[in-house]
């Protein structure tokens, strides 16, 4: 079995790719860092470190690598061949690997089973986007690959995929540090029966509860723990947790979104309450080197419609509930100016350069009649006086 995995970074390497080869995949890495893809094509192996409680150490091999940059022709005949694609490269990224796709499925033997397609990013429904993108993809490519070519020749399967994965220590190779804790859980209705195994992995029926959950709390209270601790003046995650301050206000936002999430899915409280302290005491792992300006990267996309803070907002405020502390941390996050972060740059641009109704709309993509849209927009309008 041969899976072809774009993004060999931190959740490629020490997430997908580790059960991926635990279940038997032999894996051809593809991304776009030449030096990352050629130290990975000359190393046998690299190991994946969980620490904190029950710290142990796993051995992946059996993997090859191929720069999608350079050498896309490559890419494209190995997913000609292969049993599965998964990408971990970024929401925004996946239209750029779709082409390679599309070019691959085109390329393959109508007589092979279809090519299971999942994205393993942090976005609702990131395998529908991605989806779309190679459809379109392959309608306009010379191939001409026709809706019904796609339907015969591949799957796709959404996912939500969930480990605490920092950027790794430089001088640490290959190596990847990872928290204990993973849960990936798959939509199996694409696969009718044919599903992959995969140890570890969870199938489910309907997948939304699950993603909007881990979106909506894992990735909420951890983007709000970043923008929060950042304000502190904190570098690591752990140590933002560490604040009252911040863990007071982190809290808040959980206990918000719980609000939605129990009202919306068959989650009951107590059942979200324990999701919630075991995700803040994962956020508090002291042995995972994780930090602010990590966690907190990208705040443009972070801030977008149906992402972590104005998702849920928005669908509370439409329930006719006026979130607080979730807005507290949408102002946190509009003063988010890591000088290292593009998008932090582009969102202290777009807040300066324009009116706060109009930077509201195109950072949130909110509509003005919309009953949140006034709240943010004060918020965009204070964020400009600092
Ligand atoms: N790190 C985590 O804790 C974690 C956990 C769950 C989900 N995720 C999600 O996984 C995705 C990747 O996150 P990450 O932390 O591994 O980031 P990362 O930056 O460590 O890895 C992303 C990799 O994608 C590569 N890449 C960029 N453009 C590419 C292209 N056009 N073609 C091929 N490769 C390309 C980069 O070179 C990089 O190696 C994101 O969607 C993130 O939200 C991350
Ligand atoms: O990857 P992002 O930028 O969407 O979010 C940053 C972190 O919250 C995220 O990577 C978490 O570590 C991960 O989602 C845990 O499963």
């Amino acid at each position: 079995m041969k899976t072809v995995h774009f993004g060999a970074g931190n959740i490629g390497r020490g997430f997908v790719g580790l059960l991926l080869h635990n279940a038997g995949y032999e894996i051809v890495f593809a991304d776009v860092a030449g030096a990352l893809i050629d130290e990975l094509a000359a190393a046998d192996s690299y190991d994946v470190h969980e620490v904190g409680d029950n710290p142990a150490v796993h051995t992946v091999d059996n993997f090859r690598a191929l720069n999608s940059a350079s050498a896309p022709d490559s890419v494209v005949a190995e997913i000609a061949t292969a049993d599965m694609v998964t990408t971990a490269v970024g929401p925004n990224i996946l239209k750029f690997v779709a082409p390679l796709i599309a070019r691959g499925i085109a390329a393959r033997d109508a007589a092979l089973a279809p090519l299971q397609v999942m994205a393993c990013e942090n976005a609702i429904n990131a395998t529908d986007i991605l989806e779309e993108a190679v459809r379109a993809d392959g309608a306009a490519g010379p191939a001409a690959l026709d809706a019904a070519a796609v339907d015969a020749r591949a799957v796709f399967a959404n996912t939500a995929v969930d480990r605490i994965v920092p950027n790794q220590a430089p001088g640490q190779g290959l190596d990847v540090t990872v928290e204990t804790f993973f849960e990936w859980v798959i939509d199996k209705t694409p696969f009718h029966g044919g599903e992959p195994a995969i140890g570890g992995v969870t199938f489910v029926e309907e997948l939304a509860p699950y993603i909007e959950r881990k979106l909506f709390t894992v990735n909420t209270g951890h983007a709000a723990t970043a923008y929060f601790g950042y304000a502190a003046g904190i570098e690591k995650i752990s140590d933002a947790m560490e604040d009252p301050g911040v863990a007071v206000k982190v809290r808040a936002v959980l206990a918000e979104t719980k609000q939605l999430l129990v009202a919306k899915h068959d989650f009951s409280d107590a059942e979200q309450e324990a999701y919630v302290e075991k995700i803040l005491r994962r956020f508090s792992n002291p042995y995972l080197p994780d930090t602010v300006v990590r966690v907190g990267r990208a705040p443009l996309r972070k801030l977008g419609r149906h992402e972590r803070f104005i998702g849920p907002a928005a669908e509370l405020a439409e329930n006719g509930v006026t979130p607080v502390a979730l807005l507290e941390a949408v102002g946190a996050a509009l003063r988010f100016h890591d000088a290292g972060d593009a998008e932090a740059a582009e969102l202290a641009s777009i807040i300066a350069d324009n009116p706060a109704a109009a930077a509201t709309e195109r950072i949130t993509g909110l509509a003005p009649a919309h009953p949140l849209f006034p709240a943010v927009r004060d918020l965009i309008a204070a964020a400009k006086t600092g």
